[in-house]
């Protein structure tokens, strides 16, 4: 059994936690906080050894009725892994804190990409993580868009890839987020920040990415035209994706027409917190025009990354390949929509 550590309980640190307590092969050691809220109070409902981050403010806790079991330095001590999924920066600064237990470390997509020794994607680049000390997941929109090409170039081969990504302002829980009523470049720079994070999965990849902002929580939405170096069907290439476990092709059938309808469905199938693990592609929206592919994809910016990550450990830990390793996450996780 893996012994795991999640450094940093918020939006992806609960969800990697629970994912990997549902995982055959490894365990939740513990979870670490710098203070006292909802999540703490639910870290502990549920079984989860309770760390302070910050010890200066581990007396919070207490005061707050809420058992500490010790500061992270020690969860951090005996992890076999420890998954980061603190705010953007601060994973750079605990870098210093695993190297010096010698824990190997997984970071979230809002580090630097020169942060790690390995930007991670399970279906694109699992070999490049075995056995690194420092792998970052990258982030939800870079997961959504390598899903995606890795299959394509496999196929296909690709020669392009331009793709306009709309944004969701923030998630659910910050109301401190925006825009509230505005529709925003962002960045307003071109290619966005996207591009160049998928070349560290793909480094020979031409692509181009644009990015918006608007006021929406639920979900990001993609806009995707990849140039293939082949003519392709329309018809072959839903039949390739429909190969991939994380791709979920939306039936037109369903009548799902957005995010919302998307977000109830996940709800009412029993997904833990209306969560979308997968890409949710539109199949009337795949087509393709000689060497062009288009589609729309929906991607779950709170969930996409926690099968990810969970793949991640078993990379850094050699605990399996990656066919193996996707096939037991997706199978604990209830993957495949
Ligand atoms: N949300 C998203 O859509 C996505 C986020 N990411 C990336 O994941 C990472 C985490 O993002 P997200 O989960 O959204 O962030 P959140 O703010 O939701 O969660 C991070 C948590 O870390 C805790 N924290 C803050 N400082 C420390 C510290 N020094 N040590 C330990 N814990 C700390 C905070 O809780 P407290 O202070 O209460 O302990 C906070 O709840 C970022 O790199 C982000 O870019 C990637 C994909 C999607
Ligand atoms: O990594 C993410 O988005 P991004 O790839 O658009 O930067 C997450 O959805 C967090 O995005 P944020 O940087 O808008 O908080």
């Amino acid at each position: 059994m893996q012994q795991v550590a999640i450094n940093g309980y918020g939006t992806i640190g609960k969800r990697v936690a629970d994912a990997v307590r549902q995982q055959p092969d490894m365990e939740v050691l513990g979870v670490a906080k710098t203070r006292p809220n909802f999540e703490a109070e639910t870290a502990i409902d549920k079984g989860f050894p309770l760390y302070a981050a910050v010890e200066e403010r581990e007396e919070l806790f207490a005061e707050a009725g809420l058992e500490i079991a010790g500061p992270v330095e020690d969860l951090v001590a005996e992890a076999d892994v420890v998954v980061d999924a603190t705010p953007s920066g601060i994973g750079a600064q605990n870098k210093a804190l695993y190297e010096e237990y010698d824990t190997p470390a997984l970071y979230q997509g809002g580090e630097d990409a020169d942060l790690v020794d390995v930007s991670f994607n399970a279906r694109s680049n699992f070999e490049d993580a075995v056995d690194a000390d420092h792998v970052r997941v990258v982030s939800c929109n870079t997961t959504g868009l390598s899903r995606v090409i890795a299959p394509l170039r496999e196929e296909y081969g690709v020669e392009k890839v331009r793709a306009t990504l709309v944004r969701r302002g923030g998630d659910p829980g910050q109301s401190d987020r925006g825009p509230i009523n505005d529709i925003l470049p962002n960045p307003v720079t071109i290619p966005s920040h996207h591009g160049p994070d998928v070349e560290t999965i793909f480094p020979d990849l031409d692509i181009d990415t644009l990015g918006m902002k608007v006021p929406a929580t639920l979900m990001h939405m993609h806009s995707l035209n990849v140039t293939l170096e082949e003519d392709v069907d329309a018809a072959e290439v839903r039949d390739l994706f429909a190969d991939e476990s994380r791709l979920f092709l939306i039936p037109e059938r369903m009548n799902i027409d957005g995010s919302g309808t998307l977000k109830e469905y996940a709800l009412d199938a029993g997904r833990p917190r209306g969560d979308l693990w997968e890409n949710c592609l539109w199949a009337e929206s795949i087509s393709t025009e000689g060497r062009d592919f288009y589609c729309f994809q929906g991607i779950h910016q709170e969930s996409d990354v926690v099968p990810e990550n969970v793949d991640a450990i078993r990379a850094v830990t050699g605990a399996a390949d990656a066919e193996e390793s996707i096939a037991t996450t997706d199978e604990a996780l209830g993957i495949g929509l």
